[in-house]
C-alpha cells in the first residue's frame, strides 16, 4: 500500500482525494491534516481509506508521498518543523511558490514536485500540470484528467496563472443565468441551460484538439447571427484583450494597484515564469 499525506485539507486536497479514489482508491491509504476540522471528519468518515491524523508532524510521519494544499501564505507556518525524511516525495499544489523555496522548506526529502491539479479532478476532468515529472507522482495523476508534465518550471508557473481565470468564467456564466432570469426564464431552467451550453462547447474543443483541428471563433457563429454580434461587440470594448491584462497582473507584470487588486509580491511568490526558473 502506498501510503499518501495531505498537510492543508482544503477544496482542492479534497478534490484530490475524491478523483483517488476512483482509481487508486485500493491501493493507497491517505492521511489528512487536521485543521480543517469538518473537512478532514467528513473525508474519514467518507472513504475506508482516508484516517484524520492527530496532526501534520503525524501525517508527515506516516506517509511515503506528501502533498502541500494550505494556501501560498499559510506554507512557512504550515511546514514548520515537520518531520520531512529523505527518501519522502512531497508535491506542493502551492500556486506561484518556486520549487526551490519548497525543497528548502521540507529538506531533506529527496524529490520535490510542483502539480497544478484544478478542482475538476475530483469528476478526473481537466488538467494536472506536473513539474518535474516523477514516475510514482505521474502515476497516481494519470487516469485524473489530462496531465502535462511540464519540462520547465516557467511553464508550470504560466499555466498556473492562466488557471486564474476559472472563477471569472463562472462569474460569467452567472451574469448570464441572471440575464435570463431577468428575462423570466426560471432559475432552474436558466441554470441547467448556461452550464450545459458550456460544458457540451468544452467538449467541442478538447474533441477538435484530438483532430488537430484550430478553435476558429469564426467556425462557432452564424455569419451575420447572434454570436459574431455578441464577439464583435466584445472585442470592441476590449473583453479579450482585458483578459490578457487580467492575467498579467496575475503574473505580477502590472501593478496590482491599477486593477484595485494587491500585487503579488511576498517572499514566498513568485512573479514571472522566469524568475521561478533563476531560482532553481
Ligand atoms: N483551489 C484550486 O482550484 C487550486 C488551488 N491550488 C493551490 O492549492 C492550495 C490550496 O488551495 P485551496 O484548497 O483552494 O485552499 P483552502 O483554503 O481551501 O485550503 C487550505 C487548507 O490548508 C489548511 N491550513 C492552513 N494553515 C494550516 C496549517 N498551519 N497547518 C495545516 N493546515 C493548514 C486550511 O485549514 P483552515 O481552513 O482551517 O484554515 C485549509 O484546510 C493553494 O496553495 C492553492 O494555490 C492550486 C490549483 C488549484
Ligand atoms: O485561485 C487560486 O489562487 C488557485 C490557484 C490556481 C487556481 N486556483
Amino acid at each position: 500500500m502506498l501510503r499518501l499525506g495531505f498537510v492543508g485539507t482544503g477544496t482542492l486536497a479534497q478534490a484530490v482525494i475524491g478523483g483517488l479514489q476512483e482509481t487508486h482508491g485500493d491501493r493507497c491509504t491517505i492521511l489528512v491534516s487536521p485543521r480543517s476540522e469538518e473537512t478532514s471528519r467528513a473525508l474519514a468518515a467518507r472513504y475506508p481509506n482516508v484516517e484524520r491524523a492527530a496532526s501534520s508532524a503525524a501525517v508527515v510521519e506516516g506517509s511515503d508521498i506528501v502533498f502541500l494544499g494550505m494556501r501560498p501564505q499559510q506554507l512557512a507556518e504550515g511546514i514548520a518543523a515537520l518531520p520531512f525524511r529523505d527518501g519522502q516525495v512531497v508535491v506542493s499544489f502551492l500556486a506561484g511558490v518556486p520549487l526551490a523555496l519548497v525543497r528548502e522548506k521540507v529538506r531533506p526529502a529527496a524529490a520535490v514536485c510542483r502539480a497544478i491539479p484544478l478542482p475538476g479532478i475530483r469528476l478526473r476532468r481537466g488538467p494536472v500540470v506536473l513539474h518535474p515529472g516523477h514516475a510514482l507522482v505521474e502515476d497516481l495523476f494519470g487516469g485524473l484528467g489530462d496531465l502535462i508534465v511540464a519540462d520547465r518550471e516557467s511553464d508550470l508557473t504560466a499555466v498556473s496563472n492562466a488557471s486564474a481565470m476559472m472563477s471569472s468564467h463562472f462569474a460569467m456564466q452567472n451574469r448570464m443565468v441572471d440575464w435570463l432570469s431577468s428575462r423570466s426564464v426560471a432559475p432552474d431552467v436558466a441554470t441547467r441551460y448556461v452550464r450545459s451550453m458550456f460544458a457540451g462547447l468544452a467538449a467541442i474543443g478538447l474533441d477538435g484538439l484530438d483532430r488537430g483541428e484550430q478553435l476558429d471563433p469564426a467556425h462557432h457563429e452564424t455569419k451575420g447571427g447572434l454570436n459574431e454580434r455578441v464577439r464583435s461587440h466584445l472585442a470592441s470594448a476590449g473583453w479579450f484583450d482585458e483578459v490578457a491584462t487580467a492575467l498579467d497582473i496575475v503574473e505580477g507584470h502590472l501593478s496590482g494597484e491599477k486593477a484595485g487588486l494587491p500585487r503579488l509580491g511576498s517572499d514566498e511568490h513568485e512573479m514571472t515564469g522566469k524568475e521561478a526558473d533563476a531560482r532553481t
